[in-house]
């Protein structure tokens, strides 16, 4: 049984909206990413992981451990990183994270104060005076100051600028390898492929798709840019490679295919170019047409 498992989970808030038979189930030690047009249904059902609401019908539980029933045990257990993140405004950074290591019972602070130096957060001010990138930081170093096993994360990087979300890759990258468990929601396709096992896509409610990042690499058509010394030799080598949907540009080819590289590059190789250059489709080509209404 997993860490996280998601079964049938439904939340009904009519006029087609909510949750709808909802299935997965998260590994230790795997980062799960969700992805999802706005509205589709992340935050509810990251929702549902926290206790905050209680399903119409199905079931959600952490460490075996039924998420409504058992919301404090469990909420002291993850570590959680809201979407929306409502901090206590009049408070500075630093009393805020000293109130909340103390509700958490963290004694040892040594890993909350690595966190603050590594993501450049100043918590002295008040948290009504913060900027949203501050806040945000001061939400993660939250979620992580306690070496939680489970990490629950709603769109961890919105407001941070590109190094701290470089950064931010870099520590689930560290948790990863401590063996903890992700779930990550997300809007950036660049950070779920760098960081995510596998990836959910949610579409009005309901589950389109789980893939394993490791197959879909398999699944990514590549683009073959292959240059020759003059058009003629282009044009022979595009004849011979029609199957690959070849186009002639002057004294190049491009060819296209999908799955593995070796017959491609085989066949490139008996035409002894001068150049060749390889470019992967990006998971978000891959990705994108699950956020298009009109193919919903
Ligand atoms: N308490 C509620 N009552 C009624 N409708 C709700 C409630 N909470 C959420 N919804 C609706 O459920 C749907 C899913 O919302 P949710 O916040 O889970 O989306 P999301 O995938 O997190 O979106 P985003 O990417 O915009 O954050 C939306 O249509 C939203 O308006």
């Amino acid at each position: 049984m997993g860490q996280i498992e998601v079964q049938d989970l439904t939340k009904d808030y009519g006029s087609r909206k909510g949750i709808f038979q909802v299935n997965f189930s998260v590994e230790k030690g795997e980062i799960f990413g969700f992805l999802g047009p706005n509205g589709a249904g992340k935050t509810t059902t990251i929702r549902h992981l926290m206790g905050f609401i209680r399903p119409d019908s199905g079931s959600v539980s952490i460490k075996g451990m039924d998420c409504f029933e058992k919301r404090e045990e469990i909420q002291k257990i993850l570590g959680y990183l809201p979407g929306e993140i409502s901090l206590l405004d009049q408070m500075t950074g630093t009393e805020y994270l000293n109130f909340m290591a103390g509700m958490k019972g963290l004694r040892d602070r040594s890993y909350m104060n690595e966190l603050i130096t590594y993501f450049e957060l100043d918590p002295r001010s008040k948290i009504l005076k913060m900027s949203k990138g501050m806040k945000q930081k001061l939400a993660i170093v939250c979620a992580f100051m306690q070496k939680p096993e489970i990490l629950i994360l709603d769109e961890p990087t919105s407001g941070l600028d590109p190094l701290m979300q470089i950064r931010f890759i870099d520590l689930l990258l560290e948790e990863k390898k401590r063996g903890v468990t992700i779930l990550m929601s997300s809007h950036i396709f660049e950070e779920v492929e760098k960081t995510c096992d596998r990836t959910a896509i949610i579409r009005e409610g309901r589950l389109a798709t789980i893939e394993n990042m490791n197959t879909l690499a398999e699944k990514k058509k590549k683009v073959y840019t292959v240059t020759f010394t003059d058009g003629q030799a282009a044009r022979n080598f595009a004849e011979a490679a029609q199957k690959y949907e070849a186009k002639v540009l002057d004294h190049q080819v491009q060819l296209s295919a999908g799955g593995r590289p070796g017959e491609v590059l085989k066949k490139i190789a008996l035409a002894d170019p001068v150049d060749v250059d390889i470019k992967s489709q990006s998971l978000e080509e891959l990705f994108l047409h699950f956020y298009d209404k009109e193919e919903a």
